[in-house]
C-alpha cells in the first residue's frame, strides 16, 4: 500500500509519528496480517479517535507502539518514532529497559478490561503507590497523598476508604477509575485509551471523558482514544482515524470526517450508528464481514467484498491514498464524491 499519510507532518512537531507499521500473528492456522503499513502522527495536546468495528486492529496498534504485543506477534516492518524536545527515537529499536522507564512515566494505556488488568491480590491504594514510587522520589507520606488526591481526581466517592479496597471490592466502574488513575499517576506525555468508557454507564462515561479532555488540554496531554463508539469519538476527538481489516482507510478531522465521509466504508459505519435523531429502523448495518486475514490472496484493498463501488483496479492494484482535502486522507480509488 502506498501511504502518503507518512508525509503528513515533519517528525519534529510530532509527539508519536508511526510510519508504515505492519504487524502479523503467526498462528497454527496460518499467518493473521493484523495490521498492513499502518501511518499517523499524534501532537501535544491532541486527542486522535481510532474507531473501526471489532478485529479491525485497533488494539494490535496500541500494543504494538507500546512494545506489548503478545509472543505470537511480530511486527514486520515500520517506525515508531517518539520525539521529545530535539530528541527523535524509534521505540521498536529502543532497549527494553529504557522502554519500561518510558512505559507508566511518558507513555500510557488504559486497557479495554480493567479487572484483567489490575492486580487482584494488591490493594488499589498500594498499586497506585508502586507506580508512583518506580518514577519519583515521593517520600511514603507524599506517595500516600499523591494515590489519594489522583482517586479524587478520577472522582472516587471517599477515596481514603477506597485506597485499602481490593478491585474484587469495587464495580466495574470504579475499577475502570482505578485504572485511569494509575495510566494518569505520572502526568505521561501520551495515553492511549483503548475502549475507556466500556462497561460505564453514561454519567460515568460523560464524567471519564471529561476528565480526559481536561488533562489533555491543561497538560497539554497527547490522547489516542480506541473506541467502536463513532459518537463518543465524534464528541470528544480532534480527529479521527478509520480502520477496516488491519488498514487505516480514512483520516480527518472530526467535522469533515462526520459531514463528508468520502470512504465508503465510513459512510456505512456513521450510517450504522445510532444518534438520538434516529429511529431503529434508520439505522443501516454493514453487510458482509471483516476479510479472514489468514489469506494469502487478500487484495490490495481488504474492504473489497463489502464494497458497492469496487472495481478490477481494487483487486488488482496497490491502495493509494488520495488527500480530498487539507489533512483529509482516503485509502480509497472511488472515494465518495462531496
Ligand atoms: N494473539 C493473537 N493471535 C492471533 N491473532 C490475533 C491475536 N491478537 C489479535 N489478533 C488478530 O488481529 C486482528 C486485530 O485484532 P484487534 O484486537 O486489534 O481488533 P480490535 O479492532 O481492537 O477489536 P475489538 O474492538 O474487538 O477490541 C484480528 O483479526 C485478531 O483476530
Amino acid at each position: 500500500m502506498i501511504s502518503p499519510l507518512t508525509t503528513t507532518k515533519p517528525v519534529q512537531t510530532s509527539l508519536l509519528s508511526v510510519r508504515d507499521l505492519s504487524v502479523e500473528f503467526r498462528t497454527r492456522t496460518g499467518i493473521v496480517k493484523a495490521l498492513e503499513n499502518i501511518s499517523f502522527h499524534i501532537s501535544k495536546g491532541e486527542t486522535l479517535g481510532i474507531v473501526g468495528e471489532s478485529g479491525s486492529g485497533k488494539s494490535v496498534l496500541a500494543l504494538a507502539i507500546l512494545g506489548i504485543l503478545d509472543r505470537a506477534g511480530h511486527i514486520t516492518n515500520g517506525e515508531v518514532l517518539w520525539s521529545q524536545n530535539t530528541e527523535t527515537h524509534n521505540l521498536l529499536k529502543m532497549p527494553e529497559k529504557k522502554l519500561r522507564q518510558l512505559r507508566g512515566k511518558e507513555l500510557s494505556m488504559i486497557f479495554q478490561n480493567p479487572r484483567v488488568a489490575l492486580n487482584p491480590i494488591r490493594k488499589v491504594g498500594k498499586q497506585l503507590v508502586d507506580v508512583l514510587r518506580c518514577h519519583s522520589n515521593l517520600s511514603r507520606n507524599q506517595l500516600k497523598k499523591r494515590a489519594l488526591e489522583l482517586l479524587a481526581s478520577v472522582k472516587i466517592p471517599d477515596p481514603q476508604q477506597r485506597y485499602d479496597a481490593y478491585p474484587y471490592e469495587l464495580s466495574g466502574g470504579l475499577c475502570q477509575r482505578i485504572m485511569i488513575a494509575l495510566a494518569l499517576a505520572c502526568s505521561p506525555k501520551l495515553l492511549i485509551a483503548d475502549e475507556p468508557t466500556t462497561g460505564l454507564d453514561v454519567t460515568t462515561q460523560a464524567t471519564v471523558m471529561n476528565l480526559l479532555k481536561d488533562l489533555a488540554t491543561d497538560q497539554q496531554m497527547a490522547t489516542v482514544v480506541i473506541t467502536h463508539d463513532l459518537a463518543l469519538a465524534s464528541e470528544y476527538c480532534d480527529r479521527i482515524i478509520v480502520m477496516h481489516a488491519g488498514h487505516i482507510v480514512e483520516s480527518a478531522p472530526t467535522h469533515p470526517l462526520f459531514s463528508q465521509p468520502r470512504h465508503p466504508y465510513t459512510a456505512k459505519l456513521i450510517a450504522a450508528t445510532p444518534e438520538p435523531h434516529k429511529e431503529f429502523n434508520d439505522l443501516i448495518p454493514i453487510l458482509g464481514s471483516l476479510p479472514d486475514l489468514r489469506r494469502e490472496d487478500l487484495a490490495p484493498c481488504r474492504f473489497i467484498s463489502r464494497c458497492d463501488r469496487a472495481s478490477e483496479r481494487c483487486q488488482q492494484e496497490a491502495l493509494m491514498y488520495q488527500q480530498v482535502d487539507e489533512a483529509h486522507w482516503v485509502g480509497c480509488w472511488y472515494p465518495l464524491e462531496v
